[in-house]
């Protein structure tokens, strides 16, 4: 299992390791030591979520209030999604960025998104089955959204199925009516760097307090 930064900080790509055998295959899809290594403390499992996309739908850009928050731990169990990280956080050197990874049934990797950054993701074929772990339980009130296709974000997103046929991006009525990612700012719905780095430093203390008692 490899992690590789983005270039977002606090966002990973996780590349596991297939055993193929006569019966199929296996790979650990997440493992608290290499993620403890990459990350800096543990993740706090709090809810699971599986979503079913068609060809097309594009989910996001989501984030929660911090703190908590919330952190996701990835992946696409069948068909294919392109998955996003926005840097949403104020303050932060690279405000604005956005990077990728392709998420398949193929080389099954994973991404993981620290608390206070954005989400979203577009899906490539019918029935692309994304599974997530979350590090806070959902909290409706506390979550918000901007436009995927904003054009000062401007992300690249697909416009091929993998097959090549063409896609079109589908939205739900509440990510059509998001907020612009300045617009986002204005209202002052962003989290600032300094209340992530903060809430950050926290969650490592108290790792490093359960490990060493001090
Ligand atoms: C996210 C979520 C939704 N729901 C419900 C609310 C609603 O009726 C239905 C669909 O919700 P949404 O339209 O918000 O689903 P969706 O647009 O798929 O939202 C998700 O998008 C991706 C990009 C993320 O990062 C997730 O955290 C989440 O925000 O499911 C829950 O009950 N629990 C949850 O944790």
């Amino acid at each position: 299992m490899q992690y590789r930064e983005l270039s977002v900080p606090g966002a990973f790509e996780i590349t596991p390791k297939q055993f193929g055998d006569a019966r199929g295959l296996f790979l650990e899809a997440f493992k608290a030591g290499p993620f403890v290594d990459a990350v800096g403390h543990p993740f706090d499992l709090q809810q699971a979520n599986c979503s079913v996309s068609a060809a097309g739908v594009l989910r996001g850009i989501h984030f929660a209030d911090i703190p908590p928050s919330q952190a996701k731990y990835v992946q696409c169990l069948r068909g294919a999604v392109l998955d996003v990280v926005v840097d949403i956080r104020v303050g932060s050197p690279t405000f604005g960025r956005w990077d990728s990874v392709l998420l398949d049934d193929v080389d099954r990797r994973s991404i993981y998104l620290s608390e206070g950054l954005g989400h979203a993701f577009m899906s490539l074929e019918d029935n692309s089955t994304v599974m997530y772990l979350c590090s806070a339980g959902y909290a409706p009130d506390r979550e918000h959204g901007i436009h995927p296709l904003d054009p000062t974000v401007a992300i690249a997103w697909p416009t091929t199925t993998r097959d090549g046929a063409p896609l079109t991006p589908q939205l739900s009525p509440k990510d059509e009516a998001a907020p612009t990612l300045a617009e986002a700012e204005a209202q002052g719905l962003l989290p600032t760097m300094e209340a992530v780095s903060s809430y950050l430093a926290t969650r490592r203390d108290e790792a490093k307090y359960a490990r060493t008692g001090q």
